[in-house]
């Protein structure tokens, strides 16, 4: 039996079509990450799956049974689906373990459990305004978790969090599923943030669902430019720029894919692959991306070589 059914959802605002025909289904502990353009739908779809939202066609199902929109409920959502928004609020002027008892509807010794995952126990005698944003954002989920849901909507949980405060929630995310037993749907704007993570990704354009596939299709075989971009740096092929690779590498031409992602590509020694004329070099810090310019085309790809400069002439394989 499937924990989530997302049945033929379309939503409409005042203006258009938000969401069009939105399906899918999730099981128990799948980890579903949700990746789309700013303004997609994102944000709208995690709340009608939550009950926050209407939804104009369609229905969804938790365990069998169909979530009640606002219209029909007078306090709108479900126990047992928890939705962190991106604009969470922690009232002022109260001690943190007085906001997560006010929520708690487990016992103390699974609130402990609850603390210790979101790495906040330290944190429960002070008062909620002297805590920084990543602390906020971590009491935030331990409230909604002391609740005791089954499926978490997490809306952007890592924006405005800086990198350490960001790895903290990210290790607090990951332990969901194994200590606690919480399936989660995550939207995040950073491809690694969902790569990582989760067992299935959902691309959301302009209110469709437009490509759903572990991260491993997804990354490498995006169907469009759109979701090959949102999931990182990617070159796109011409016809003569694919034959020449191929006839410099081990690959086939039909094996090579229309978007090639700049890990695919390494430098060579002269003579041994495309040759090719660095346009440009950025370091990375662990890596330099070099953008380099060979049958009137451009490639971007990654180096681990340090002593290449603008103007070089280099050897491509892929
Ligand atoms: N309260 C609202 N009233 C009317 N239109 C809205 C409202 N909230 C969002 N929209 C519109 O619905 C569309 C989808 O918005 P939504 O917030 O779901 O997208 P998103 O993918 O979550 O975006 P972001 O990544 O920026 O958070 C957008 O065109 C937006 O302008």
């Amino acid at each position: 039996m499937s924990l989530l059914d997302v049945s033929h959802i379309s939503y409409r605002n005042e203006e258009s079509f938000v969401l069009k025909e939105i399906s899918f289904t999730q099981q128990p502990l799948q980890n579903i990450g949700l990746a789309g353009a700013t303004g997609s739908g994102k944000t709208t779809l995690l709340k009608i799956i939550a009950g926050l939202i209407e939804p104009t066609i369609g229905a969804v199902l938790f365990k069998e049974e169909r979530i009640k929109g606002p219209n029909e409920k007078l306090l709108p959502g479900h126990p047992s689906i928890a939705y962190l928004s991106q604009y969470f609020e922690l009232r002022n002027h109260y001690r943190v373990q007085e906001i997560l008892d006010m929520a708690k509807k487990v016992a103390d010794k699974e609130a402990g459990i609850i603390y210790e995952v979101c790495r906040i126990e330290h944190l429960l005698k002070r008062w909620t305004h002297q805590l920084s944003g990543g602390e906020k954002q971590r009491i935030a989920l331990a409230r909604l978790l002391v609740t005791l849901p089954e499926l978490l909507l997490l809306d952007e949980p890592y924006s405005n969090l800086d990198p350490l405060h960001k790895n903290i929630l990210k290790n607090v995310v990951l332990d969901l599923s194994e200590e606690l037993n919480i399936t989660c749907i995550l939207v995040s704007h950073d491809p690694l943030d969902t790569l990582s993570w989760a067992n299935e990704i959902i691309v959301l354009n302009e209110g469709k669902l437009v490509q759903q596939g572990s991260p491993k299709q997804v990354y490498n075989n995006p169907l469009d430019e759109y979701t090959a971009g949102l999931f990182g740096k990617y070159n796109l092929l011409t016809p003569a720029l694919a034959k020449a690779l191929s006839q410099h590498s081990d690959v086939a031409m039909q094996d090579i894919g229309r978007f090639l992602r700049p890990e695919e590509f390494s430098l060579t020694t002269e003579g041994e692959g495309l040759k090719a004329t660095v346009k440009n070099v950025k370091f990375m810090g662990g890596y330099c991306e070099l953008v380099l310019n060979t049958l009137n085309s451009d490639l971007i790809l990654h180096s681990h070589e340090t002593n290449i400069t603008k103007g070089d002439d280099v050897y491509v394989v892929l």
